[in-house]
This record gives C-alpha cells, structure tokens and sequence, in this order.
C-alpha cells in the first residue's frame, strides 16, 4: 500500500444512501476531502423515487414516511429546504382478520371484548419490556441473555391467549420488520420497539413515524445532499478493502482508491462478500454474516382517483391474508391520480420474490380487491420494487437481528477497526433502520472520523 497523495481524498465513503451522503456532507462541511464511491448508477440506496410512464405521478419505491418523533431526518429534510406533506389518513380504516372484514378508527380494529383485553394486555406487558432496553446497546439489558434465545413469535404464541391477538402481533412484526416473528430475536423485537416509543410510534400517522411524505419523494433528501458534494462516484462498487498503518486503499472497477480513512455506509450483510486485508476481526467478520435482510415487495397500483375515499375509507388496511397485508392511501398531496400503496412482506414475500413481475402484479391486485371491492382491479399502471433482487440492498427494510446476534455480536456493530468506520440505518443509536436511523448513524460516524484524523491539517 502505498501512501496517499496530497490531493487524495482523506476520508472515503462507501455507500450513497442517506446514511454515507450525511457522513460526506458534515466532512465536507468542516473542510475535509471526501470521496463517495456508489456501485449503483444512483444514489439514495433504500430510498429510491418513480416517475412512472402512463401517468406521470412519482411515487417512492422505498422508504418514504418520516414524523416528527424522528429529529434526524426532519432537521436534514429542513436543512436541505425540502418539504413534507401529510399522509392522508381521514375515514375508516380496514381490517380482515381471521375471515372478518371489519371497519374502524385509529389502531385497534373493533375485536370482541375478550380479543380487545387479550390484545391491550399482551401489547402493555411487550412495551413495558421494550421500555428496559437500552436502544443503543440491547446487549446490556437486564436479562437480555435469556430475551435473546428466543424469538418473537415463541413470545407471541406464549402470551396471547386468543388467536385475533396473534395474528395483530404477527401483523406488527410484517409491517415494521419485513419479516415473520419467527425470524426476529424477542430482544431484537423489544429493542426495534423502543425506538419508537412504543408500538404506535412506528404504526401511526399523525405525530408518529407513518405522518409525512416528503415533496418530490424521499429520495430527492438524497439528492440534494448529493448535490451539495464535489466527488459522488457512480456504478463504483468497492470490491475490495485494504488498510495499513498509512491509510486506506478500497478497489473499484476503476481501480484504487486511497484516503486516510474509510466510512462503510452500506448494509453490514453485503459486506460479507467484500476481502477485507488485513482480515476483520472474528466477531465482526461473524456478525456481517448474521445479519440477514429482511423480505419486502412493495407494490403501487394508480388509479383515475382514490376512489376508496368516496366509500369513506382512509385507503389504511391490514389483513392476517396476503400476499398484501398493509396498504396505504398514496395519492399525491392534491389528491389525484389515486394511489394505492400494498405492503407484501415476510413469508408472503418469499412465495412471491421469484415468480415474474406480472404474477406478483395479479397476486397483489387480488388482494387490493378483496379489500377495496372490484374498483381496484383495473388501476391505470401498477410498479413494484422487489427488493430481494437489488445486488446492493440485499432485501429491505434492514437487517433482522435473530436468536442470540445481540448478545453475541452487539459489540462489533459500531466499533471501529483501525481506519474503518461503520455507519447505516443498521448501525443506527435511535430508529435503527429507518431514515432518521441512517442520518444519525451519518453524524455520528462523521464525527467519530474527525474525532480520529482531528478538523484541520490532514494527518493520520
Ligand atoms: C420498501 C421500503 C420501505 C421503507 N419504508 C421506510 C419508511 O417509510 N420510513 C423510513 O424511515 N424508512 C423506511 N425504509 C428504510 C429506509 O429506507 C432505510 O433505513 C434507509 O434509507 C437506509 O439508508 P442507508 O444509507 O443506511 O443505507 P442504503 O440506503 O442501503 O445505502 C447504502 C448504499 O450503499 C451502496 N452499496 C452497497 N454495496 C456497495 C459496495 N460494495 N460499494 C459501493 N456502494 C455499495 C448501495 O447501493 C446503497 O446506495 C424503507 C425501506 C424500504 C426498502
């Protein structure tokens, strides 16, 4: 390896998603040089905004809700002059669950009493646990061994006494973890849990996570910051890692890269394909293999209107029989075009991830129409993005932390190892894998590099 040249980039970032570009904008803003090497031909990673061909409405593919419990990512969206607007949530919602098409406000659909009290019981005594987890260091809570053995769904089945309330849970941990409860460590769960405050922190609209879009779409945050600085190299995927007592060298297509110091923004799992020399320790090494991403399809149908609000419904529904469990209202701030949002997550994603485009499309409107009627089988155009066939996302929304990855690998998520630096909505302190997740885990690396190589004079 060789020493790097004066006019070498001192930091390089790999990964243009929220969580690098944020890292690269506070560098940058302090004076330092700093290079964005993106394997994709775009940036935004997980965020990723549609104009679509028939009706010319942009919709996000990815992540698109914030709230005002998420201050990473609502003083970015401000900072960077971008606007929100509300997620249209007036009129009913909708539940089928266990064969019953049910109407409602707010939450909780309208259960027999008996369900209500199983269903307020089980949730009380989840988030009374969640509220024990420390959220930046699960490992350390108290009794966190045991919490950590076992899964959600072995603590669901174990604790709900009707089976309305297991099928709400298990709908809880499809919609907020893209995965199945049985995929998720119990400690995973209530630590997830806690970044939202509780349940309806990640469930709800209006002064919780589901309660803004951003104008233009989520990945104009993205943008923007990409804007703003003056070396984001495109379809440049790091392929290879190497550090000495000098600096860096990271290989692309395009040959080496050297700097002072690396930032890693991308999923930990991906990195498990990329030679690290001299090797990673051990348990860092280990856990970027436990470290699955979790399985989402989400699917967009627009129609001439939205017209599920003549009927009074709000567009919000969620339903124990997929594929499409969730759906929201996601019609454009002015109402039209309507547009309907389905969420197939977890075990329905699985059966739907490598059957053709058009059988994920028929599957999908199948169920929009179980719930919202015959209306909703002839949209004008449809998208969906499948993200367990993106190369450099690996599956979304993020990593599902399973039986004992906590407890054995918590440690290594944040540490530095010698001159590399880990950020990403995974490496999150607050809203781990969410948006406001990967801005934090961005100022918080960006600081820990210029904490090591210090504001001023380049140096080691
Ligand atoms: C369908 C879906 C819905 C979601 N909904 C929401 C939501 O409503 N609200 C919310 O807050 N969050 C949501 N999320 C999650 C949110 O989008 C992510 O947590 C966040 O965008 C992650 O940002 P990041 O920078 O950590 O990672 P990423 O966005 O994954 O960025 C990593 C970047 O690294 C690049 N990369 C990978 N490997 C390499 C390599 N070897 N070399 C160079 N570059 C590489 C990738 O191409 C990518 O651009 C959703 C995600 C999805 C997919």
């Amino acid at each position: 390896m060789t020493t790097p040249h004066p006019d070498a980039p001192e930091v390089i970032v790999v990964g243009a998603g929220l969580a690098g570009l944020t890292a690269a904008r506070r560098l940058t803003q302090v004076g330092r040089r700093v290079r964005v090497l993106e394997a994709r031909g775009r940036v935004g990673g997980r965020t990723h905004t549609l104009r679509l061909p028939v009706t010319g409405v942009s919709v996000d593919v990815g992540g698109q809700w914030v709230g005002p419990n998420q201050p990473h990512v609502m003083a970015l969206i401000r900072e960077l002059g971008l606007e929100v607007f509300p997620t249209y949530d007036a009129g009913q919602n909708l539940a089928l669950v266990l064969g019953h098409r049910l109407l409602y406000r707010g939450l909780i659909p309208p259960l027999p009493p008996h369900v209500l009290a199983d269903y307020a019981l089980l949730s009380r005594r989840f988030e009374a646990l969640a509220r024990r987890i420390p959220k930046e260091a699960p490992w350390t809570a108290p009794g966190a061994e045991a919490l950590d053995a076992q899964t959600f769904d072995t603590w669901i089945t174990r604790h709900a006494h009707t089976p309305q309330t297991r099928a709400l849970m298990r709908l809880y941990a499809g919609a907020v973890f893209s995965a199945d409860a049985g995929e998720l460590s119990l400690l995973h769960a209530l630590a997830y849990t806690a970044h939202g405050g509780g349940i309806n922190g990640h469930t709800l609209t209006r002064g919780n996570a589901l309660q803004d879009r951003v104008l233009g779409g989520a990945q104009s945050i993205a943008q923007r910051l990409a804007d703003g600085l003056p070396d984001v190299r495109l379809n440049s995927p790091v392929m290879r890692v190497e550090q000495d007592g000098a600096g860096v060298t990271l290989h692309t297509p395009d040959g080496p890269h050297h700097a002072l110091r690396a930032i890693l923004a991308v999923p930990p799992t991906l990195l498990s394909g990329v030679p690290f020399d001299p090797p990673l320790p051990p348990r860092r090494a280990q856990l970027q293999q436990r470290l699955p991403m979790g399985a989402v399809i989400k699917f967009l149908a627009v129609y001439e209107r939205p017209f599920w609000r003549d009927a009074g419904l709000s567009g919000m529904a969620i339903s124990d029989t997929g594929p499409v469990t969730v759906t929201f209202d996601n019609s454009p701030p002015q109402g039209a075009p309507g547009v309907l949002l389905g969420f197939i997550e977890g075990h329905d994603a699985r059966a739907l991830m490598d059957r053709s485009e058009e059988e994920r499309r028929g599957a999908a409107l199948a169920s929009l129409t179980r719930l919202f009627g015959e209306a909703a089988l002839f949209p004008l155009e449809t998208v969906d993005c499948n993200w367990a066939a993106e190369p450099y996302s690996g599956g979304c929304y993020g990593a599902l932390f399973g039986p004992g990855t906590w407890t054995g690998y918590g440690e290594a998520l944040r540490a530095p190892v010698g001159r590399l630096h880990w950020a990403g909505a995974e490496t999150a302190r607050v809203w781990m894998n969410y948006m406001d997740g990967a801005v934090e885990s961005g100022e918080r690396v960006a600081a820990e590099v210029l904490a090591a190589v210090g504001l001023a004079a380049a140096g080691p």
